[in-house]
């Protein structure tokens, strides 16, 4: 059994890999008992794999708590190729360990072009070609990370929770649409650049992700979490 782990910068996701039935968590970083639990509850654990995008901080917390059952978390870093993906950033490491488990996963279920995106903290917009090359991507502030930066930079704009409008004509509607406009939009240009390749959509997954799913209108799969599934893809090889 191994422990699937994608530490992300609001929350930690994990998943028991190779259990009969999937148990899967999440908490936030202060709540790391709960992970504590798992691995104090599973005593078949042989490999914990992450990908950790939340710092040195909560990677060592996640440490100490391996340490503790005398196991070592394998941190993944992004490199030049894994897996059947091509990683075309120009400095491979700089590109964050999440998206490159993403891109992973992606890739081992939809061997055609497609737009890998996630809608957690940050949303990235991620361009996978049919040969398998991560082509660049989108980094952009999440559905909430936008409304709260127009909350704490202006005067008059509330950090409200608004309806969705085509039209909108309230401020809470305003922020609301305007923010999740802007998360459709940028993934409606970034698939104009693959929409022709056969076979293209795309894998939309997160936690904002059905705050805007339904503004797409292009071929989109919804997905739990493609992260971990890449980083189940890439224990197989390593
Ligand atoms: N009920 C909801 N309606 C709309 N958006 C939501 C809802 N719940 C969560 N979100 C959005 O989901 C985002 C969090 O998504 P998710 O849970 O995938 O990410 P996370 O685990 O917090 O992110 P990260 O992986 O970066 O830590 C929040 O920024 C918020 O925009
Ligand atoms: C963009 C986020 C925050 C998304 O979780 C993460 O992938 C990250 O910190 N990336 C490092 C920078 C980059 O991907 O270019
Ligand atoms: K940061």
């Amino acid at each position: 059994m191994i422990l699937l782990i994608d530490a992300g910068n609001t929350r930690i996701k994990w998943r028991l890999h190779g259990t009969p039935t999937p148990v899967e968590g999440a908490c936030e970083h202060d709540q790391l008992e709960a992970l504590d639990a798992v691995l104090a509850e599973t005593p078949g654990i042989r490999r914990m794999i992450g990908a950790n995008v939340a710092g040195p901080g909560v990677g060592g917390q996640i440490g100490t708590l391996a340490a503790q059952r005398g196991m070592t978390p394998e941190w993944i870093t992004p490199d030049a190729e894994r897996c059947g993906v091509r990683n075309l950033y120009r400095q491979p490491a700089q590109l964050g360990a999440d998206r490159w488990a993403a891109l992973i996963g992606a890739r081992s279920q939809h061997p055609h072009a497609c737009l890998v995106v996630m809608a957690g903290t940050a949303t990235t917009i991620d361009l996978l070609d049919a040969a398998g090359d991560f082509l660049g991507g989108l980094i952009l502030p999440g559905v909430a990370l936008m409304q709260r930066a127009l909350a704490s930079n202006t005067a008059q704009l509330p950090l409200a929770s608004g309806q969705f409008s085509p039209t909108p004509r309230s401020t809470a509607d305003a922020i609301l649409s305007g923010c999740l406009q802007a998360q459709a939009g940028a993934v409606e240009r970034m698939f104009r650049q693959i929409e022709s390749s056969a076979g293209a959509c795309c894998l939309l997954g997160g936690g904002a992700a059905d705050a805007f799913a339904s503004l797409l209108s292009l071929p989109v799969q919804r997905v739990d979490n493609l992260v971990l599934d890449g980083l189940a893809r890439i224990a197989q090889d390593s």
